[in-house]
């Protein structure tokens, strides 16, 4: 947060300089008032007068200072928690993919508005109210040394005493605001799942456990900030009882002094106004302080995100692939898992096409993974033009590859924007595109170009959606394309249409996953990758239809089943 601060610094100067300003303004007023028992003693009505107008000036140019102050203040904390989102997301955005799928998006939502939220009322406004508080406390303290040094030092005793309870709280708040953040980023996720699932969530009658689940969620979250604002009310009680006490004891020695004759009636009325003005920063002090300590764990975990660091991936090296990727004895687990590949050679050079093939779940999205840097546990090696994936900037590798998924993410703006990703493509570049991917077939008068696809392409069929990110892999103009049965929902002529000009596109290579077993189309990839038991068997569609009897039997197998 000192980061925060010292962005920050002109303003908060500027914050303090007016607060001091007007808290020093504020402890005058107990000068004022013993000025004015003195004058109503005396019986002096033209002392009156002046200090009637003195007053009158007085209060609008405390209400002046006032506003400055407040609005300084304002603008501190919004200045604040625009850097921290924007440092939040960047460190969210500096994430390698398989780093970023490791967390549930919803936790990133939470941390990025309930966190902030958190961090604005129980760190930044506190901070800013305390530093005020102390500021009106030194004043008002300097205003009763004035008057009275014993009341002074009795008051300083009191204080160490005041700031010591509340800190009691620091521990179990703290813990309490961490529970708080974890259950709001929970609800989060439900709340996430539950729009993302909405129309499953309809069809298949699952409202009740939905709105069973949401309810005990909603419940929990609701307990932990009830705990939070517990430990907050109790901070607060503490806070006013001892205030009130200090008030009556600095009232008690004030009362004595005059029954001694150390100090005048004026003095007395003083005494009490600035112990009135002394109460209020002590209270704010006391509360603000466990809540500022309360929000450490939360701002870790902003930490966390904002700083992230890579360590799995590190290398620099520039990739290249201008010749071959070798996939060389690799095994994989996923973590607690058995090996998914166990040993599996393969190899892929450049403008080549292959079709990776095998049955669902033996790896193949594993395999395409690997090769896109998304894990670094893996055993054997991985190389780009003879160099280890480890070594590569695993940023720039991923700028190499335009992976194609079977589900489309499809931002809500035109097609024209989905394909080019707001960047400027060249016309001709542009139509050779919507050509390829068989775009330009279901555009026509009534959907054109720069008709708007609605939220995650709700206007298009998922074909449709597919063909879209075909053209925009095709205009990214990427040497890897990579299908992830990118094909699947289009019907099967289309489908093939498309695959038959990408794999006549000569400079491209493309890694196809697929279950569709079209002999005509397999025919034409150059190699096929057989996959199973986390092994690959590579050649073409003739030579393991020919040698490998197990791909023959899984080829006849889905042959029919297509
Ligand atoms: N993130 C993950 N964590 C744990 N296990 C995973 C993860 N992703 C995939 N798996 C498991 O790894 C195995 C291989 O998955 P993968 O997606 O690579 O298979 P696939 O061959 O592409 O399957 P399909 O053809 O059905 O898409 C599966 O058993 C799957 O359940």
């Amino acid at each position: 947060m000192k980061k925060y601060v010292s962005q920050n610094k002109k303003s908060l100067a500027a914050a303090i300089f007016t607060g001091t300003i007007f808290s020093v303004m504020s402890a005058f007023f107990a000068i004022m008032v013993q000025q004015l028992i003195d004058i109503a003693v005396k019986k002096d009505i033209s002392a009156f007068i002046r200090m009637v107008i003195f007053t009158s000036v007085y209060i609008v140019m405390c209400g002046l200072i006032h506003f400055c102050y407040a609005a300084l203040c304002k603008r501190i904390i919004c200045r604040v928690t625009q850097a921290l989102r924007f440092d939040v997301f960047q460190g969210i955005l500096k994430r390698n993919i398989s780093d970023f799928r490791s967390v549930n998006s919803a936790d990133y939502i939470s941390a990025l508005t309930n966190d902030i939220k958190l961090i604005e009322d129980h760190y930044c406004t506190p901070l800013l109210q305390g530093l005020l508080g102390a500021v009106e406390l030194a004043a008002s303290a300097v205003i009763l040394i004035y008057f009275s040094p014993i009341i002074f030092a009795t008051l300083i005793a009191l204080l160490i005493l005041l700031t010591v309870i509340p800190g009691l709280f620091n521990k179990v708040l703290e813990e309490r605001q961490c529970n708080l953040s974890k259950r709001m980023a929970e609800l989060t996720i439900a709340v996430k799942d539950f729009m993302s699932g909405f129309e499953i969530i309809k069809s298949f009658r699952m409202i009740d456990c939905f709105e069973q689940s949401f309810n005990s969620k909603n419940e929990i979250t609701t307990k932990s900030k009830y705990g939070v604002d517990k430990i907050t009310a109790a901070v607060e009680s503490v806070s006013v009882v001892l205030s009130s006490a200090v008030l009556i004891v600095v009232f008690c020695v004030a009362v004595y002094l005059i029954i001694k004759g150390n100090i005048t009636v004026g003095v007395l009325v003083g005494v009490l106004q600035v112990s009135g003005q002394i109460v209020n920063p002590i209270q704010i002090l006391s509360q603000s302080i466990p809540k500022i300590q309360g929000t450490k764990s939360v701002i870790r975990r902003l930490r966390e995100l904002s700083e992230y660091q890579c360590v799995t991936m590190t290398g620099e090296k520039e990739p290249t692939f201008d010749n071959k990727i070798t996939v060389k004895d690799v095994s994989f687990k996923y973590q607690n898992r058995n090996d998914i590949l166990n040993g599996a050679d393969c190899s892929f050079e450049r403008g080549k096409k292959y079709a990776v093939i095998g049955k669902s779940g033996c790896g193949k999205t594993t395999l395409i993974n690997l090769l896109n840097g998304y894990f670094a546990h893996y055993r054997g090696e991985i190389l780009y033009d003879g160099v280890e994936l480890h070594e590569l900037d695993i940023e720039k590798l991923n700028e190499m590859i335009a992976v194609i998924h079977q589900n489309v993410y499809m931002f809500d703006s035109s097609i024209r924007n989905n394909i080019c990703l707001y960047r400027n493509i060249p016309d001709e570049r542009m139509k050779w595109a919507l050509e390829v991917s068989g775009v330009e077939n279901f555009l026509d008068a009534d959907r054109t170009i720069d008709t708007n696809v609605g939220e995650n392409g709700a206007s298009l069929s998922g074909g449709q959606r597919q063909r879209i990110a075909v053209a925009r892999a095709l205009v990214q103009d990427k040497p890897i394309l990579i299908l992830d049965e990118g094909t699947s929902a289009i019907d099967l002529q289309t489908a093939f249409d498309i695959e038959s000009r990408l794999l006549a596109i000569k400079e491209l290579t493309v890694l196809t996953i697929t279950h569709s077993f079209h002999p005509d189309l397999l025919q034409a990839y150059d190699k096929i990758i057989f996959m199973e038991k986390g092994k690959c068997t590579m050649g073409t569609f003739d030579e393991l239809l020919e040698n490998n009897e197990t791909f023959v039997h899984f080829f006849m197998l889905n042959k029919e089943k297509g």
